[in-house]
């Protein structure tokens, strides 16, 4: 069956004012019945997502949505179905929600939703829910502990949550004195840190996961680190994003989305391609190369969960 033969299935994030997420339970008698569910429902033939969605949620909930972007889209096989999860986040709506299906609606914060029942479907979009818009990448040339920990206090500071600790070519010792300095900054502030490489190393230096290279990628035939420790991986390209998705990989980074001094002869993805990759992806994918925060709402109407940077987040 082709993806094109699953069923179309849109659903929104809507938060309140204190950052609750709206989660509405599945009437007795359909599939999937008692679970909490993100409203929403079924594309009609021929409908565009968006369009699907501002009609299902007017159908629920009684809001009209104004503006959405793209979260991530899941596939999904149930036994009796196969579907395409694709979840938007709603940024802008008019209106109060309201039950208008006699379904029991619920405001919770991000941190509970993975207590409740919910489809399993759901699991990868809370996933990419728990993950910063930000992912700073440490420069390459990198080695002294005092700019490190200067450079990471600072963007730390400035509301980086996620933060890949890469040093291309440095020794072992090395990369076990910067992670150790980097990894007290970031538990201090509730930031999480990976370390790009080996998967080992990664684990023995206390970070919250590892990074993989586009080379780890390659070598690795399920993921390999499990779970809260996070696992993100560089892709270029669509064999490399459903590579990181069948390892089973948290996120996957792709780049470049411009052309950048680093890698000046790199062909760059352009919004349009990058768009193109990452809504198929299945996973949350970040977008790299010649972005920074001022490119975040571009990213992520184009599909990014967020943008990640050397030189745009470093200090
Ligand atoms: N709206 C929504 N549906 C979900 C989520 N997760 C998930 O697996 N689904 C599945 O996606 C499909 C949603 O379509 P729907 O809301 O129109 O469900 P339904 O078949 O009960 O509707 P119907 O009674 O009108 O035919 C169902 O199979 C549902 O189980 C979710 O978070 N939100
Ligand atoms: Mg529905």
């Amino acid at each position: 069956m082709t993806a094109a033969a699953r069923l179309h299935v849109v659903a929104g994030i809507l938060r309140d004012a204190a950052g609750r997420v709206l989660v509405t339970r599945r009437p007795a008698g359909r599939h999937l019945e008692g679970l909490w569910e993100f409203p929403g429902g079924k594309l009609e033939p021929g409908e565009a997502p968006l369009a699907g969605l501002a009609r299902e949620l007017a159908e629920e909930l009684g809001i009209q949505v104004r503006e959405a972007w793209p979260l991530i889209a899941v596939p999904w096989d149930y036994p009796e179905r196969r579907i395409l999860l694709d979840v938007w986040e709603v940024r802008r709506h008019e209106g109060r929600p309201r039950p208008r299906e006699g379904q029991a609606l619920a405001w919770v914060r991000r941190e509970a939703l993975a207590g409740l029942a919910m489809p399993p479907a759901d699991r990868p979009v809370l996933g990419a829910l728990a993950l910063p818009d930000l992912y700073l990448v440490t420069p390459p040339q990198l080695r002294d502990e005092a700019a490190l920990r200067a450079g990471l206090e600072k963007a730390l500071a400035r509301g980086v949550r996620l933060v890949q600790l890469r040093l291309p070519g440095a020794a072992e010792a090395t990369v076990r004195r910067l992670a150790a300095a980097a990894r007290t900054l970031c538990r201090a502030a509730g930031a999480r840190l990976l370390v790009n490489g080996d998967p080992a190393l990664a684990e023995a230096v206390g970070a919250d996961g590892v990074h993989l290279s586009a080379s780890w990628l390659r070598r690795l035939e399920a993921r390999p680190l499990p779970a809260p420790q996070l696992v993100g991986a560089s892709c270029h390209d669509r064999a490399e994003l459903a590579r990181a998705r069948a390892i089973g990989a948290d996120f996957a980074v792709l780049s470049p989305v411009r052309p950048t001094p680093s890698h000046p002869d790199a062909p760059a993805l352009g919004w349009s391609r990058f768009a193109h990759l990452a809504r198929g992806a299945g996973l949350p994918v970040y977008a790299l190369g010649g972005v920074g925060p001022a490119d975040l709402a571009r990213a992520r109407h184009a599909g990014a969960r967020g943008i990640a940077a050397i030189r745009a987040l470093w200090p």
